[in-house]
């Protein structure tokens, strides 16, 4: 389809659900609207008007979100969350875009200074919305106040056109989302009322008058909410799918020969074609359980915070940033890998493996760019690494997040694993994570603290280390995944036979880390090099043992093939006579035989009128 196609597809399904939901009674933020989504993820409309509600739901008054909500809940607004710029996606404090209080009129002017200040890549504003969340650097008592957002009208709610000072439009074609118009926004002068800039964390009194009634980082409320949202909602689904259509396909496609004498084999059958599928099962199933206990823990803390207690979110925000970074990087090489091992066809359209992979991968830069995401991290494993220095040996003044409480922990010289048994023990490989995680964090604190103390500016310090404090970030971030998923398996006591399957993946995804990164368990010796061996034994056993619950537990993601919409991953396993029927839907197959046709007749009648030359 064209972008025109594909986007007023995505329109139809967005108010087509809406229609459902409904006329069947689902809740806004029901399972079902949940399971809808993720069905169809990524190809329905207005998504960014669902980020546009989370923000006013997290910056608005109990007034002003009494006012808005059901303008959005009804359709009767459309919204988008306007705080990218041309110049700036990364650093808030640089955002141009100005919002200047005018206590004559009690208004706001919205503006664009510049042409870096211009608006750029908000979903759903290219051709949809008719109003904008604009985050801007607030002016009131002729003071900078930061970042504040505003609701500013930019259609017509009569006839769509762009209303006086605004210059609205679509930034061109991307590497995929064809289906959302992502748009710039230019504001010249734009008024809105006082009543328009979301106040629950701060306040312009109508003579102007600033009241601040959060932290700096309030307005950035909304990016905590919508990460938490994504990963079980947009990203994990697409390396789900990916997981279920090479699988299937590594099933039914047989390629050379195990023995000479035999019937050529299922590729799946083949060690190495486990070896690049079965980590993305593992990791699936790792991230699953993981951004369900992190929904759980946002979904506590949220009421807190919005009453202004933010005791809660410095963890939250590390949480939210390391596990949507991991979790899209993660993604994003796994739905790559699933592509690749499918051969030629992995490289068709046909498979829906491509699609999967470009849609993905845009999620390691929205909502967040990741290193940028994995240096906050870091900025956080730092600042509780110090406090467990203040007096070392005894436990901290206050107590360590839950998160980094292994910080605090005595340290494990050696891991006391003697065979290849002992590593699928989950006690033992956690406790490998943290030990390798706590030894990064400190060594990139050494790092700093190294620089800082030779009189080099701590900023300058700070960038000299990021290197060092994103390795250190990641091993926290995987060592939570590890921790995540073992915990989930307690849970599981009751269900042995679930329990057993999902102890395997469990496994496989922490040692499949151990033997990925060995050099840092290496490095201090808390691992030998004959334990390595002993972890790629248990690895290798694990391939086997999986291999035969590969089906099932990829079939458990419980998508229609109309949501894989791939010709390879089809519940039926008829690849190739899917793939050559859908080849021959292609449009190629039916415009270019005519005009082939044509092209030829013409070239032919050409030739006959010419003057025949001695060629
Ligand atoms: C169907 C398809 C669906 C697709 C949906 C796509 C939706 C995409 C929508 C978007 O992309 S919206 C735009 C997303 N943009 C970003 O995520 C911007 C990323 N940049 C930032 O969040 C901030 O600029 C950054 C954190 C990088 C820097 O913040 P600051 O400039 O305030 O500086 P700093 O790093 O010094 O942080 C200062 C303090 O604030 C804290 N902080 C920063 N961000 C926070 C936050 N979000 N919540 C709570 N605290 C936060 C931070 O930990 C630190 O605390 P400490 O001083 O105690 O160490
Ligand atoms: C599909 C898609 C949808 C989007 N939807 C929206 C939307 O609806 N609303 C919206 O407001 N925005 C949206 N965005 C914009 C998105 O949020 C930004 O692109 C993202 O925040 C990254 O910012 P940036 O583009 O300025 O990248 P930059 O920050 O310029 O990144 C470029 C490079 O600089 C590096 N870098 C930057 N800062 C640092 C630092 N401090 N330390 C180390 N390295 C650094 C980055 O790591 C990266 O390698 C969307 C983007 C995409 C791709």
């Amino acid at each position: 389809m064209t972008q025109n196609e594909r986007y007023k597809a995505a329109m139809r399904r967005a108010f087509h659900i809406q229609l459902i939901a409904q006329r069947l009674g689902w809740l806004a933020d029901g399972r079902e609207l949940g399971y809808a989504y993720r069905a169809l993820s990524g190809d329905v409309a207005l998504s960014i008007h669902g980020v546009f509600l989370k923000a006013l739901r997290s910056l608005g008054t109990e007034e002003q979100i009494a006012k808005w909500d059901p303008l959005c809940k009804n359709n009767q607004i459309i919204a988008t969350y306007a705080q990218t710029e041309l110049g700036h996606g990364t650093f808030l404090q640089g955002l141009e875009t100005e919002a200047t209080y005018d206590a004559a009129t009690q208004e706001f002017v919205i503006h664009s200074p510049t042409l870096t200040a211009t608006k750029w890549w908000p979903g759903d504003l290219g051709r949809s919305a008719t109003h904008a969340l604009v985050q801007a650097q607030l002016i009131c008592s002729g003071a900078r106040r930061g970042m504040h957002a505003f609701i500013v009208p930019i259609r017509s709610l009569q006839d769509h056109t762009p209303l006086p000072g605004i210059t609205v439009g679509d930034i061109g074609p991307k590497m995929d989302f064809d289906q959302m118009d992502n748009g710039f926004l230019q504001l010249n002068h734009v008024r809105v009322p006082r009543e328009n800039m979301l106040s629950r964390f701060a306040q312009v009194l109508p003579d102007g008058t600033y009241v601040k009634l959060g932290t700096a980082q309030s307005n950035y409320l909304p990016m905590v909410v919508v990460r938490v949202e994504l990963l079980l909602g947009e990203i994990l689904p697409l390396l789900q799918k990916a997981c279920v259509i090479a699988m299937r396909y590594s099933v039914i496609r047989r390629q050379s020969q195990l023995q000479p004498s035999d019937q050529e084999a299922k590729v799946l059958d083949y060690q190495t074609q486990q070896q690049k599928l079965f980590p993305q099962l593992a990791i699936s199933y790792a991230f699953h359980f993981l951004a369900v206990s992190l929904l759980e823990f946002f979904q506590r803390s949220y009421s807190a915070i919005l009453n202004r207690d933010f005791s809660i979110l410095p963890e939250l925000h590390a949480l939210s940033t390391g596990m949507k970074a991991m979790m899209s990087d993660f993604c994003t090489q796994g739905a790559e890998m699933c592509r690749r091992a499918c051969g030629g066809h992995g490289y068709s359209k046909l498979s829906g493996l491509p699609s999967l992979v470009t849609k993905v991968s845009a999620s390691c830069t929205y909502e967040g760019e990741n290193t940028v995401l994995y240096l906050q991290v870091a900025r956080f494993l730092v600042k509780n690494y110090l406090q467990t220095q203040m007096s070392p040996g005894s436990a901290p003044q206050r107590s360590l997040p839950p998160s980094v409480a292994y910080l605090a922990a005595p340290v494990l010289a050696r891991c006391p694993a003697q065979r290849a048994a002992d590593f699928l023990c989950p006690e033992l490989y956690t406790t490998a994570w943290a030990h390798v995680a706590a030894r990064l964090i400190k060594d990139s604190v050494h790092h700093l603290q190294t620089l800082t103390q030779s009189g080099a500016d701590q900023h300058e310090a700070w960038n000299q280390t990021t290197v060092i404090h994103l390795q250190a970030a990641k091993a926290h971030c995987y060592y939570v995944t590890v921790k995540g998923f073992a915990e989930a398996l307690e849970k599981l006591e009751n269900e042995p036979a679930i329990q057993q399957v999902l102890k395997r993946l469990c496994d496989l995804h922490a040692i499949h880390g151990i033997l990925t990164n060995s050099g840092d368990f290496l490095h201090d010796s808390f691992l030998s090099g004959a334990q390595v061996d002993m972890a790629r034994t248990a690895y290798l056993d694990l391939l086997c043992l999986i291999r035969k619950d590969a089906i099932l537990l990829t079939d458990a993601f419980d998508f229609t093939d109309q949501c894989l919409n791939s010709a390879l991953g089809c519940y039926d396993g008829n690849v190739y006579e899917r793939l050559f029927q859908w080849a021959q839907k292609s449009p190629t197959n039916t415009q270019v035989v005519g005009w082939n046709y044509k092209l030829r007749k013409k070239a032919e009648n050409r030739q006959r009128t010419l003057p025949m030359r001695n060629i």
